[in-house]
């Protein structure tokens, strides 16, 4: 029998590798969510009890207008520690330039899918520039309800000559107005962690490395049987996240450390997590923690994440300044290549990437 759109192997066609995506699908109407995105009852996610936690419970929201203040250096290293997640609000990255990329972002995804498969694994002519949906379909016994482009910048001119002319100039101005921040994040953070400075040798091991992605979760028929992306933890050194007004970002936390908080888009921030690398590197003092994203019924979100990497050919391990008073470490040396190799051959699968790495 010839496939026909609601068979498994219509819906696998026309979402991959027709590149029409999960939005493709979300715009045909469909009454029900197709069986491949039904995910097991324990990945699902309640939004009806979420998100409605004390106020103590959230994550910290922290303003970076004196960011030489030794306070909010303070602030952001406990946040790093205890939570893994905060928002930066004042954070120096003009908000026209986090708006361009926004609308850039939905540019891209209103393309149509013919245009946007060109970028896709098949068709693209660099590895560096991946259309793709959900998050590793060949993986995964249950897909994810999301659409992404991936951009990992080598230099300026590959950018320019690769990535796709509707988003490429706002992409590449974020990245480049975003590098003042990242900075200062890991000033902060390594200070705390006894590395006076940075060098071009630590620069290139925290940050020689960018991926931007640009997400879109369409409107979903069910999101409750659903989600946006699973549980995980980024394998970067940090994150710098841009999440639009819908919301939908959930992260372990909370006071017993196992509830899933809610993080409330605030106009005009940038949500920051810790990566695996960075919580390798200060040997778990910094956390890198688990977070999801519910899918929307009624309402298509995007959300653009800059992973700041160490190189490919990076070694990570505790950092000897970490270690330098006799602490015992707890994650030993790991190619930084081969660790995100692991992480993509994966389905999501919340903390246990970093397994490869412990001791
Ligand atoms: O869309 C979001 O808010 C988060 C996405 C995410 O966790 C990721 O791309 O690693
Ligand atoms: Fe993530």
């Amino acid at each position: 029998m010839a496939p026909t759109m609601t068979s498994p192997s219509g819906i696998t066609n026309f979402v991959i590798n027709k590149g029409n995506g999960v939005k493709g699908l979300s715009e045909m109407g469909l009454k029900s969510l197709p069986k491949q995105y039904i995910q097991p009852l324990e990945e699902r996610i309640s939004t009806a009890s979420f998100g409605i936690k004390n106020t103590e419970e959230s994550i910290p929201i922290i303003d970076m207008s004196n960011w030489d203040d030794p306070k909010v250096a303070e602030a952001i290293c406990s946040a790093a520690e205890e939570w893994g997640f905060f928002q930066l609000v004042n954070h120096g990255v003009p908000i026209e330039v986090l708006e361009n990329v926004k609308e850039a972002t939905h540019r891209f995804f209103e393309l149509p899918a013919e245009e946007k498969s060109k970028n896709s694994k098949e068709r693209s002519c660099s590895n560096n520039v991946r259309f793709g949906t959900s998050f590793s379909p060949q993986a995964e016994k249950a897909l994810e309800w999301k659409d992404y482009l991936s951009l990992f910048y080598v230099s300026e001119d590959e950018a320019f000559a690769l990535w796709p002319p509707s988003c490429k100039d706002e992409v590449l101005e974020y990245m480049k107005k975003s590098e003042i921040l990242i900075k200062r994040l890991l000033e902060m953070l390594m200070k705390r962690l006894n590395v006076k400075e940075i060098d071009q040798e630590k620069e290139g091991l925290l940050m020689g490395s960018m991926r931007i992605n640009l997400n879109y979760y369409p409107i979903c028929p069910n999101p409750e049987l659903t989600v946006g992306v699973g549980r995980h933890s980024d394998v970067s050194t940090l994150t710098v996240l841009l999440q639009d007004q819908i919301g939908g970002l959930y992260v372990r936390g909370g006071t017993d450390k196992k509830s899933w908080i809610h993080v409330p888009p605030v106009k005009g921030s940038l949500v920051i997590n810790i990566g695996d690398a960075l919580q390798i590197m200060s040997n778990g003092r910094y956390k890198s923690i688990e977070h999801r994203v519910a899918a929307n019924g009624s309402k298509n979100r995007i959300s653009v994440p800059i992973f700041v990497n160490p190189r490919p050919s990076d070694l990570i391990s505790p950092l000897p300044e970490v270690l330098a008073s006799g602490e015992k470490a707890v994650y030993k040396q790991v190619l930084y290549s081969d660790y995100v190799k692991h992480f993509f051959r994966k389905a999501h699968d919340g903390k246990s990437t970093i397994e490869l790495a412990k001791i």
